[in-house]
């Protein structure tokens, strides 16, 4: 529930948004995440798949064409509640509002191509994703689509680098003032 503070309403936890090119470790950090701050973790292609909020198949991409509105009328109660992590490879179709925190999640190009090739990407869709990571499109998306004072770029190439992103992060959750 939010509460009114000086003046401005917050939520009484925040929510944050991991976002970053496919394989950078966007579910990996969110749960990781969720699980030490007993946030909730919201996965938007599960979400997607779950309750097929989509239409047509986008054959460049090899991926489906979401419905975003219906994801956005599915979480938009929970999101005014707070308390959310949100996981998803894009970042500029939710509203503003919802986020106190963007995070974007960075790997370098060797490390993300075994990543992508080992989960079975190549062609069209490995050198895309390559890419998108290499013009560090989703870190634009974010700086164009929300405050700067809210976005963070944080480099995610080894195990260690995990567990340091949630714990800053976690230190950031914690010391959240409604
Ligand atoms: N910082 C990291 N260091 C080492 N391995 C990682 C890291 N981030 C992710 N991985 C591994 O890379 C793969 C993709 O991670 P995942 O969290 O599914 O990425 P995303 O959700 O962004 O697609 C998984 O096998 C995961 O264990």
């Amino acid at each position: 529930m939010a509460r009114r503070n000086r003046g401005v309403t917050r939520r009484e936890r925040p929510n944050l948004l991991i976002t970053g090119t496919p394989g950078t470790g966007k579910s990996t950090t969110a749960s990781a995440l969720a699980e030490a701050t007993n946030l909730r973790y919201i996965c938007i292609g599960d979400l997607v798949k779950e309750k097929e909020f989509y239409h047509g198949w986008d054959n460049e991409l090899e991926c489906h064409f979401i419905n975003e509105d219906s994801v956005i009328d599915e979480l938009d109660d929970a999101m005014i509640e707070g308390g959310n992590i949100v996981d998803y490879h894009g970042c500029d179709f939710f509203p503003q509002r919802w986020f106190d925190r963007v995070v974007v999640l960075r790997t370098e190009n060797s490390v993300l191509y075994d990543r992508l090739t080992n989960r079975g990407y190549s062609g069209t869709k490995l050198s895309n994703n390559l890419q998108c990571e290499m013009y560090q499109v989703l870190l634009e998306e974010a700086h164009d689509s929300y405050d700067e004072e809210i976005v963070t770029e944080l480099q995610s190439n080894t195990i260690e680098d995990i567990s340091n992103n949630v714990s800053t992060l976690t230190d950031w959750i914690n010391a959240w003032q409604p």
